[in-house]
Formats: structure tokens, C-alpha cells, sequence
């Protein structure tokens, strides 16, 4: 583990479960969606290029979402999401396996697997488009997206800080997040994008797909994540808070009503 000094009691709980959840019995082989692919396609099609996520819960939502996952997930397809995260953590997100494998089955977009993923075995639960492996809390970095990598898996590697976006880059990463969501604290800052990716020269960054994760609710916020670089968009609370397909639309298509 990096480090978990500082870190609030949610994550460290999260950490705890993450630590203690099994892996696979045998590496993975997938083929993935390209997700670069699909947010290029989404843009050419007119669409901003958001990665809708499907969170049933997290520990700083109000409450439970319970209905049909992939219902949820199809309605965001339908709302011009261009790919699709989905939460596998059960015990603070309420995710599963489970409800990834029947979520990639019911629609043709990339999804990513949501989860605080820390040893190589833990890739083999699940075939997926993208994982994610968060830098601050993953101890070799290079090996897991090495590992990652020879089994198929595309890989997000999610920073915060402009020392963990360049440790990212360093270790070969080519699908790279900045959360705006400080997991130290759970604060949520949407110029932390545009000052880490500010940090890094844009040579740095080329063949790079830079994504932008968290606290982003309105059209603005995605025309803000877009100007400053993104390639494309995580977005989970505001698609999952009320109508998810109203809410995808609202955001794919730039409408502002
Ligand atoms: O979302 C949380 O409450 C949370 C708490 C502790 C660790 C991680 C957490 N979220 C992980 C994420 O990266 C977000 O689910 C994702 O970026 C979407 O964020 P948002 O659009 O703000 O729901």
C-alpha cells in the first residue's frame, strides 16, 4: 500500500474489505471495446464523451439505488453514454461482479470495472473492457498494469496529484484519470483536473487518453473537463441521482435545460 496516513475512515474501510477479498482462480484472457474508440466515436456522433457509471451506493451518497442495474445501465446507453463504469465493490458501493458480467452482456459499449483492485489475482474475477488500478494505493504500479495488460484488460489509472499523474505516465500507462474526489478526505474539487493535467507538459501527455473523474453535475462542468483536456468523462452521482436516461442525455447532449 502506498499510503493510508491521512486517509478518512471510509477509505480506510474500503481498503480493509479491498484487502481481504479473494482473486480469481486462473488469469483472465479478454478482448476488449477500445474505449479511446468509443469516446471518438461518441464526438463524431455529436455527443460529449461521458463514461456514465453505474453506483448503487458509496459512502457519500444518500442512500440506496435498488433497481435492475442493467435497466439502469441500458438507459444510459440510450442517453448517449459512450462507455460505462460499473462498481464491483459490494460493501460500500453495493456493486458485484455479478451485475458487470450481466451489465457487459446486455450492452455494446466498454465497461470499466469499478473497484479498489490491489493484488494481480484480483483481476481474474471478472472479464471486463478497463480496470482500474488507483495509484496512490496500488504498491507496483508498473506490475499490475503489466499484468493487467497481458491478460487484455485496458487499464484506467486513476491520480490526483501532478507526482501521481507523472508516476502513471512513468509506468506506462496510456488511459490515465484524474479523480477530483480527494480520497484522503472525500472533498470534491473540480479545477483539481485542470491543475494536475496543467502540471504535466502536453509532450508528456501525448497518445494519452486523459479522463475526468467525479463532482461533475451540469454541462458546464463537462464543457470545463473538455476545455482543460479530457478525453472523456466519468460522471456517477448526477446520472444516478433521478431519471439516469434524462440525465445522460442532458450531459452527452450539451443541453442546458
Ligand atoms: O463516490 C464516493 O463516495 C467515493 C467514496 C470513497 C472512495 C471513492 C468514491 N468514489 C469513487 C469514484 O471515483 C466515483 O464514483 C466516480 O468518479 C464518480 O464520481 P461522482 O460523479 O462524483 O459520483
Amino acid at each position: 500500500m502506498n499510503t493510508r496516513e491521512g486517509l478518512a475512515p471510509a477509505v480506510r474501510s474500503i481498503l480493509g474489505a479491498a484487502e481481504g477479498r479473494g482473486g480469481g482462480d486462473e488469469p483472465l484472457d479478454v478482448t476488449p471495446r477500445s474505449l479511446p474508440a468509443a469516446l471518438e466515436a461518441a464526438e463524431a456522433d455529436g455527443r460529449a464523451p461521458i463514461i456514465a457509471e453505474v453506483k448503487p451506493t458509496s459512502p457519500t451518497a444518500d442512500g440506496e439505488r435498488t433497481d435492475d442495474p442493467v435497466e439502469l445501465a441500458t438507459a444510459m446507453v440510450e442517453g448517449g453514454a459512450a462507455a460505462l463504469s460499473v462498481l464491483t465493490e459490494p460493501e460500500h458501493f453495493g456493486g458485484s461482479p455479478e451485475t458487470l458480467e450481466a451489465v457487459r452482456t446486455a450492452v455494446d459499449v466498454p465497461v470499466l470495472r469499478k473497484d479498489f483492485l490491489l493484488r494481480e489475482a484480483q483481476l481474474d474475477v471478472v472479464g471486463a473492457d478497463l480496470v482500474l488500478l488507483i495509484a496512490r494505493f496500488v504498491d507496483d504500479l508498473e506490475g499490475l498494469l503489466e499484468a493487467a495488460h497481458q491478460r487484455g484488460f485496458q487499464v484506467l489509472v486513476e491520480t490526483h496529484t501532478p507526482a501521481e499523474l507523472e508516476a502513471a505516465l512513468d509506468a506506462g500507462a496510456d488511459i490515465v484519470g484524474v479523480n477530483n474526489r480527494d480520497l484522503a478526505n472525500l472533498d470534491v474539487d473540480v479545477g483539481t483536473f485542470e491543475r494536475v493535467v496543467d502540471s504535466v507538459p502536453a509532450t508528456a501527455r501525448e497518445n494519452v487518453t486523459l479522463i475526468a473523474e467525479s463532482g461533475v453535475e451540469s454541462c458546464d462542468d463537462v464543457a470545463r473537463m473538455r476545455a482543460a483536456g479530457a478525453d472523456g468523462v466519468l460522471v456517477g452521482s448526477a446520472i444516478m441521482d433521478g431519471d439516469v436516461r434524462a440525465n445522460t442525455e442532458r450531459l452527452t447532449s450539451g443541453s442546458t435545460e
